[in-house]
């Protein structure tokens, strides 16, 4: 079948899950460590072990000033939360086991929603 290329539809349609995503993703109980970009000055080692700090309030500002070409790229950078979560923190810490359930949750609402 001939490629479809991308619509203008397309992209805003999954510009709206993006934005669905995001705030489900903000209102779930296990997302206080991943709101504000973690303060470095107030966590030892956090600048020199994490090279690509990312949050759920950087994510929100790059997608309402369009910085998301698309949705991987969108992806990748809630994936980079989790990643840097797990790199600094312990598996059985408080904050490493909120990482871990806000993964789980990703996982399953974004493939439920574009799958
Ligand atoms: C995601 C993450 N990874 C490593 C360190 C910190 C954090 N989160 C920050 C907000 C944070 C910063 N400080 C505290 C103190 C108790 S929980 C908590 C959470």
């Amino acid at each position: 079948p001939a490629r479809k290329s991308k619509t203008s539809k397309d992209s805003s349609s999954e510009l709206a899950v993006c934005h669905m995503l995001l705030a489900e993703l903000e209102a779930h109980r296990c997302a206080w460590p991943f709101l504000t970009p973690v303060n470095h000055k107030a966590v030892p080692g956090y600048k020199k072990v994490i090279k690509r700090p990312m949050d759920f309030s950087t994510i929100k500002e790059k997608l309402t000033s369009n910085h998301y070409l698309n949705l991987e790229t969108f992806i990748a950078d809630i994936n980079l939360v989790f990643d840097n979560c797990k790199k600094f923190n312990e598996d059985q810490s408080e904050i490493g086991k909120a990482g871990y359930n806000m993964k789980r949750f990703f996982n399953k609402r974004w493939t439920e929603l574009l799958q």
